[in-house]
């Protein structure tokens, strides 16, 4: 697949007269606008954590290939009716990996390991504990149904039927499923290259010194890792001071060298604010001014074709941004569609009282069954963030929540976080 054209400059422009754009408007923009830019490569299975998946994946073969054991006992035909009774045993055996040649006769019954093939006039086997041998019979004890103990040849999964749709991202366990299902390769997407940037005259990065009026870079560690943790390939283009010319020339590195931008800091429009300045003056901007909190001033352009995320400079307010938009926007880019997280429906644990007309998203984390919210909502109090376990979301139209309210709870896994 050949990367789609660059986008246009106006491509996320918004409607005439929209002033508070809504969380689900603002979205549901970003899902028509975006669309995978991203070519397509083989990758080995064993390679592929992660990967997002560019074609379906369809079963090579039937698991299990063939009927086989479930137990290490004794193969036979037709169950047993209750009551003692006893079958003669046969010369040799069947172990995995070396099925037995030849075919059983009724009442006869031959020694069967776990995963071996069961042999030809066989359907049951039964349990080595469960039976005795003398004089090279075989003495049982029923009743056993007939099929007991044995896996049906493609019970798992059926040669030709798929397994995974185009638009998965692996996860480990389905390494194994594919690899059942005799695939050696899938067809994946290349990941997405996404460059980092934190803007500020003020920030030092992580382990330098810092005067008192200066503080670190706490943006860029964490939105690196959230964007590792979701399968992409991350450029980090490090600290841009807030002068335009740095800017610009942050932005043309980056678009040479990555398929989106994301960038912190300068996103609303004070005197500083140099990021939301500068796709402005490229005519490639629209500041979103999204009716949510925290993250009002999200600055969404495009730079040379490229997509730019102009998240806001507080901590939280980037990363539940990160969360909520830049992830769908970021995954259907990828190729894994736009993905919105489940929710989980608890009591409120806490009290609180909103502006109506807003959503809003709260730290938050579940104990004893309730969700409880971190004491503050102040946008730069990053520690709430690991103290958090994901966030509640207040509908536009809550105004007054009460202890015992039922509340939506996203956990962070819900957005591929641990
Ligand atoms: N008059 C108004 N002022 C502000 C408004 C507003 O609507 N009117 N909105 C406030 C809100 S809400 C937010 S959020 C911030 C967003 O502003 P910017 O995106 O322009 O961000 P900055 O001004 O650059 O920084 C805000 C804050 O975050 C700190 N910061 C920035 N980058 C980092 C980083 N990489 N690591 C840690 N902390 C960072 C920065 O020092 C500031 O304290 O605007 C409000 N103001
Ligand atoms: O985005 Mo600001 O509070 O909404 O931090």
């Amino acid at each position: 697949m050949s990367a789609p054209s660059k986008l246009s400059n106006d491509c996320f422009a918004l409607p005439a007269g929209v002033h508070w754009t809504p969380v689900s408007e603002a979205l549901r923009l970003l899902e028509q606008r975006l669309q995978c830019c991203v070519p397509v490569e083989q990758s080995a299975v064993e390679d592929s954590d992660g990967r997002i998946l560019a074609h379906a994946v369809i079963a090579a073969r039937s698991h299990p290939p063939c009927a086989n054991s479930a137990v290490d006992g004794y193969a036979f035909a037709g169950g047993l009716q209750a009551g003692a009774q006893s079958l003669q045993l046969r010369d040799g055996r069947s172990a995995a990996g070396e099925a037995f040649k030849g075919r059983l006769l009724p009442g006869q019954a031959l020694r069967i390991l776990t995963g071996a093939a069961l042999p030809g006039g066989a359907d049951t086997v039964v349990l080595q504990e469960d039976v005795r041998i003398d004089d090279g019979r075989l003495q049982v004890t029923g009743p056993l149904k007939a099929g007991a103990n044995a896996r049906a040849a493609g019970e798992d999964m059926q040669q030709g039927a798929q397994i995974f749709p185009a638009g998965h991202q692996l996860r480990p366990e389905d390494l194994g499923v594919i690899a059942a299902a005799g695939l050696g390769e899938v067809s994946v997407f290349k990941p997405l290259k996404v460059a980092v940037i934190s803007t500020g005259a003020e920030l030092r990065a992580p382990g330098q010194a810092a005067r008192v009026d200066q503080i670190f870079d706490a943006n860029r560690p964490m939105l690196c890792a959230v964007l590792r943790r979701w399968g992409m390939e991350v450029v980090d283009l490090g600290i841009v001071p807030d002068e335009a010319a740095a800017v610009r020339a942050a932005l043309d590195r980056a678009k040479d060298c990555a398929d989106v931008i994301m960038t912190s800091g300068g996103a609303s429009a004070g005197d500083q604010d140099h990021m939301s300045a500068v796709l402005r003056a490229s005519g490639g901007m629209a500041l979103w001014r999204i009716a949510v909190k925290p993250g009002r001033p999200l600055a969404l352009g495009v730079w040379g074709g490229v997509p730019v995320f102009g998240l806001p400079g507080n901590p939280v307010a980037a990363f539940v941004c990160t969360l909520i938009f830049a992830r769908p926007a970021l995954l259907q880019l990828a190729g894994a569609g736009f993905q919105v997280p489940q929710a989980l429906h608890m009591p409120a644990a806490f009290s609180k009282t909103k502006k109506a007309g807003r959503r809003e998203y709260l730290r938050a984390r579940l104990r004893d069954g309730a969700a409880h919210v971190f004491a503050s909502e102040g946008s730069g109090r990053v520690s709430g963030l690991s103290w958090a376990e994901g966030l509640v979301e207040l509908p536009e139209a809550a105004a007054e929540i009460k202890p015992g309210q039922t509340v939506c709870f996203l956990p962070y896994a819900s957005f591929g976080l641990p």
